[in-house]
């Protein structure tokens, strides 16, 4: 699909369509919540080859939120939409995870708890700034993404008990930067929210 282009007196302003291969696949990595809560639920987290499927799909859906920014960027499909959608994405992937670990008494429910008030709270956050600016993912957004992604993979994989008590370091670590992050969004729109 082929981007249009708009004129306004004095200036011209490119039109980046909604529907393009950025924001297709940030709908994907929507569209396979569900295979992979299916395939978590058919492993009851004791299956192994079950578990390992939802650690690969898990990893794929994961994939795309790599993918889908870098081919926005690289070929000038960035849309609010997009900004806003890709989180979303993540955190509905990410959130279905980790209500899913907890359930099988794999994470304490209060990790849990704690990422999604902060996963529910920036996206309330951004909805509420959004008329006077997008707050978009931040770097460290990014590398809480990532952590968090590692984290609910090493879970999710079946291993030997010594290598499977690393996943808690590493679940630790995102959830440090997990509030963190949300700190420093709340600044972020406050500042947008500021009246001039
Ligand atoms: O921390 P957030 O809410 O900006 O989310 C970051 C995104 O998940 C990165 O793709």
């Amino acid at each position: 699909m082929t981007g249009a282009t708009e004129s306004t007196p004095g200036r011209v302003v490119a039109v980046v369509p909604v529907v393009n291969a950025a924001n297709a696949l940030t709908a994907l990595r929507l569209v396979l919540v569900p295979v992979f809560a299916a395939s978590v639920i058919m492993s009851g987290m004791t299956h192994a080859g079950w578990r390992m499927a939802a650690c690969l799909i898990f990893a794929v859906a994961s994939a795309t939120d790599l993918v889908d920014g870098w081919i926005a960027r690289r070929f000038g499909l960035v849309t609010s939409v997009g900004k806003v959608a890709d989180p979303i994405a993540d955190k509905a992937l990410t959130g279905a995870a980790l209500v899913l670990l907890s359930w099988y008494d794999q994470l304490p429910w209060w990790v849990t708890a704690l990422i999604l008030v902060r996963e529910l709270g920036i996206t309330g956050l951004r909805f509420w700034v959004i008329r006077h600016g997008v707050i978009a993912a931040s770097r460290g957004g990014k590398v809480k993404t990532a952590l968090q992604i590692l984290a609910i993979a090493w879970y999710l994989w079946p291993m030997p008990a010594a290598l499977a008590a690393v996943g808690p370091w590493i679940m630790a670590a995102a959830v440090l930067v997990t509030v963190a992050t949300g700190f420093d969004y709340i600044a972020q729109a406050l500042r947008l929210r500021r009246p001039r």
